[in-house]
């Protein structure tokens, strides 16, 4: 995965742009006594979850394949790490999981036409963007279901709704997840267990840096015409949103007393998909 930067002077102008709602909530999470399992959380969005569950009360492990990003957040929030690579998805079935809650997010992203995606690489991305998450699922259920509580949040995206050119695998990938999460929870229904998907439009991470990197080289422009002309182009809100926006939203979602919150999908993309 690209982990190009946007310039110096294209930050300066997305920063810029206000962040209109960014003082905290005083929603209280309460998640003393709960466990949460964090997957790609050694960066971006998976990083604010943790931070923020962390910031709840909950002991959160922090799984990467980074193991020097994985072990430094975990530090930092006083929570574990799992050092793992998901995209050798039975590597989950020979972990000791137990977790109150799940969140599904580590992901990888690669855009290319479809008679040039090598199809090794779509197989990756369905492992570690799909195969995964229903592992994990499949690995904490169980515990979830005898202890009649549990919160999964699969962080989807757009793409999970809707598809763009380029990214075959990445959109079919979303699109499957939207779906597991839906017969997660119908399984789970009555059980005290819920699954949800959030589906961020564009957010400002290393794996964006990198999509907007890719596609100045495949359409040989400069990463600032890609931010201004197909990113913020289709933002309403005309700026990429931020991880910890993303995390409120997840966080909100693992919490206790939303168990009729199940089976939904909940899009943050700035009125992308209003439009
Ligand atoms: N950034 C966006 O604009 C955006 C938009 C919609 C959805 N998403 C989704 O949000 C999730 C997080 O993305 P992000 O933008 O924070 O990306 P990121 O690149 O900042 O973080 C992804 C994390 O996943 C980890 N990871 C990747 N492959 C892995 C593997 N094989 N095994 C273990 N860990 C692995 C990485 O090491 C990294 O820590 C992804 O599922 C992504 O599809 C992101």
């Amino acid at each position: 995965m690209g982990v190009a930067h946007i310039p110096t002077g294209l930050e300066r102008r997305v920063a810029s742009r206000p962040v209109t709602d960014s003082k905290e909530t005083h929603v209280t999470l309460d998640l003393e006594g709960k466990t949460a399992l964090v997957t790609g959380a050694a960066s971006g969005i998976g990083r604010a979850v943790a931070v923020r569950l962390a910031a709840g009360g909950a002991s959160v492990v922090v799984l990467d394949r980074d193991e020097a990003g994985a072990k430094q957040l975990a530090s930092d929030i006083d929570g574990d790490f799992l050092v793992a690579d998901l995209s050798d998805p039975s590597v989950i079935d020979t972990l000791d999981l137990d977790a109150d809650i799940l969140v599904n997010n580590a992901g990888i992203q690669h855009v290319a036409p479809i008679e040039e995606f090598e199809p090794e690489r779509f197989s990756l991305i369905q492992r570690v963007l799909l195969e995964a998450p229903f592992r994990f699922a499949r690995a904490l259920l169980p515990g979830m279901y005898a202890r009649g509580w549990g919160r999964i949040v699969n962080v989807s995206s757009v793409h999970g709704h809707r598809a763009s050119p380029y990214k075959a695998a990445y959109v079919s990938a979303k699109h499957g997840l939207e779906g597991l999460s839906k017969v997660i929870a119908l399984e789970a229904a009555g059980k005290g267990v819920t699954s949800n998907t959030v589906c961020p439009g564009y957010v400002r991470t290393p794996l964006v840096e990198g999509q907007i990197a890719d596609q100045a080289r495949t359409h040989g422009i400069d990463e600032a015409e890609v931010l201004d002309d197909v990113l913020l182009a289709r933002t309403p809100v005309k700026r990429l949103a931020e991880p910890e926006e993303v995390a409120r939203l997840v966080a909100f979602l693992c919490g206790p007393g939303t168990d009729s919150v199940t089976g939904s999908s909940f899009m943050m993309d700035g009125g992308w998909t209003a439009a």
